[in-house]
């Protein structure tokens, strides 16, 4: 799944740069949408963000492209690959800007974890 952010004043630290608390909560919510459009009726929480590592800082104005995909399925959890990359709008040139990979676990109504549903069956011709 792709997703777009614009990196607004709201969005910078005391220094001028993208704070990364709103990096993270944004690979949360768009993971956690690809999640939950992937696997739809299952209510998903984070378990766990791996690797969270700031090499290049993001400036204001800068438009973000989140790529959100599903990298592994276990029992009860699905892990998503998110990369992002800042686009330079007079060039088209975009740079990685930051990868990770979270983990969702799929809880039922009392809040206890379940499997996921199975895998769908391809279609037989
Ligand atoms: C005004 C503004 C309002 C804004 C409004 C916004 C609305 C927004 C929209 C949505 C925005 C985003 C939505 C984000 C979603 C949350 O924000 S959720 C909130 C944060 N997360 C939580 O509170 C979860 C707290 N944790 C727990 O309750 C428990 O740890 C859990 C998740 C039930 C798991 O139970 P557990 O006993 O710890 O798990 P355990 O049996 O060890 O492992 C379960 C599975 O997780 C895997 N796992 C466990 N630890 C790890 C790990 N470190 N790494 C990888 N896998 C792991 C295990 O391998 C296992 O997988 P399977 O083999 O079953 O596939």
């Amino acid at each position: 799944m792709e997703s777009f952010k614009v990196v607004r004043p709201e969005h910078l630290n005391h220094y001028g740069y993208l704070f990364g608390g709103f990096l993270l909560k944004w690979v949360d919510e768009i993971s956690w949408i690809a999640a939950s459009r992937d696997y739809p009726g299952c209510r998903f929480v984070t378990v766990a963000m791996d690797n969270v590592e700031f090499h290049c800082s993001a400036r204001q104005g800068m438009v973000l492209r989140f790529d959100a995909s599903e990298s592994r399925r276990g029992t009860t959890s699905v892990a998503y690959r998110v990369t992002v990359f800042s686009d330079d709008l007079d060039t088209g040139a975009e740079t990685q800007i930051f990868s990770t990979c979270v983990t969702f676990v799929r809880l039922d109504a009392s809040g206890e974890k379940m499997p996921l549903p199975a895998p769908s069956t391809p279609e037989v011709l």
